[in-house]
């Protein structure tokens, strides 16, 4: 079972709302993946004018815990304000945090998020950080009051799944006791389940659900190779070998001179 801020959840996949061709659609997605955590931005919706309509009560009729995102942030003022009317609205303190540092790769702005999960922290927030791998920032993170890490695999939307393998192995190895959730740039089922197999505790994803052929079959897809990749890593995989070694037992082996 994966606890965050002392909550149980029983699914692993977390799952964005935003950019499905229909509410509808989207609700079938939540469904078919289930997820016991959605993010809703609260900028996005508000801007489409869908606040306290048919979106937010399909939401509510979907059973899921809400967890409202600040994404589209781009300082500290506007993510802690924008994380403020959240929890009004949403009557939660949790809130997953993004201030976007760059236009073309949506990276985290790591020195606005910390400022800010330190605001928010202090304002007695459950912060839920989207961050890089970089491990100095991680622990800064968690200095300011962060109980979990949400770090990237590749830039929002992008679809390209681990770019940087390594960094995330790191991350894992250097903070064992905290709950990771590789958020971002992830592409495929395949992706999901490799993430899970070094170790993460979740994923968090929306465009390759939202924009797939079919939404619900995708999230179907993806939360059957989270529940793999999970069970792969407590089942201890092998480390890659350089040489061949026989599957085979040769003892007993037949000789033929
Ligand atoms: C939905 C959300 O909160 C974002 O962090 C982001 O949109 C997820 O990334 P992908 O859309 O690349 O899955």
């Amino acid at each position: 079972m994966l606890t965050l801020y002392g909550e149980t959840l029983t699914s692993r996949l977390l799952l964005g709302t935003a950019q499905y061709p229909s509410p509808a659609i989207m609700a079938e997605a939540v469904r078919a993946s289930a997820c016991d955590i959605v993010t809703v931005s609260l900028r996005r919706e508000t801007a489409g004018n869908r606040t306290g309509g048919q979106f937010w009560e399909l939401i509510r009729e979907l059973g899921v815990r809400v967890l409202p995102n600040t994404a589209g942030c781009h300082s500290v003022k506007e993510a802690v304000t924008t994380a403020q009317m959240a929890r009004e609205l949403f009557g939660t303190d949790w809130i997953k945090l993004e201030v976007i540092g760059h236009h073309d790769t949506l990276q985290p702005d790591v020195f606005g998020l910390v400022e800010a999960a330190r605001i928010l922290s202090a304002e007695g927030f459950q912060v839920f950080p989207y961050t890089t791998d970089d491990l100095v920032v991680a622990e800064r993170l968690l200095d300011a009051g962060c109980a979990v890490l949400m770090p990237w695999c590749a830039p929002i939307g992008s679809a390209r799944g681990p770019v940087n393998v390594d960094g995330l192995r790191a991350i894992r190895a250097h903070f064992p006791e905290i709950p990771l959730i590789v958020d971002a740039g992830l592409g495929r089922p395949s992706h999901a389940g490799m993430v899970m197999e070094l170790g993460f505790d979740a994923v968090l994803l929306n465009t390759a659900v939202a924009k797939a052929g079919d939404p619900a079959a995708m999230a179907a897809a993806f939360a059957g190779a989270v529940e793999a990749g999970h069970v792969a890593f407590r089942a201890g995989p092998l480390e890659p070998r350089d040489m061949a070694v026989p599957s085979t037992p040769i003892i007993g082996k037949a000789v033929f001179e």
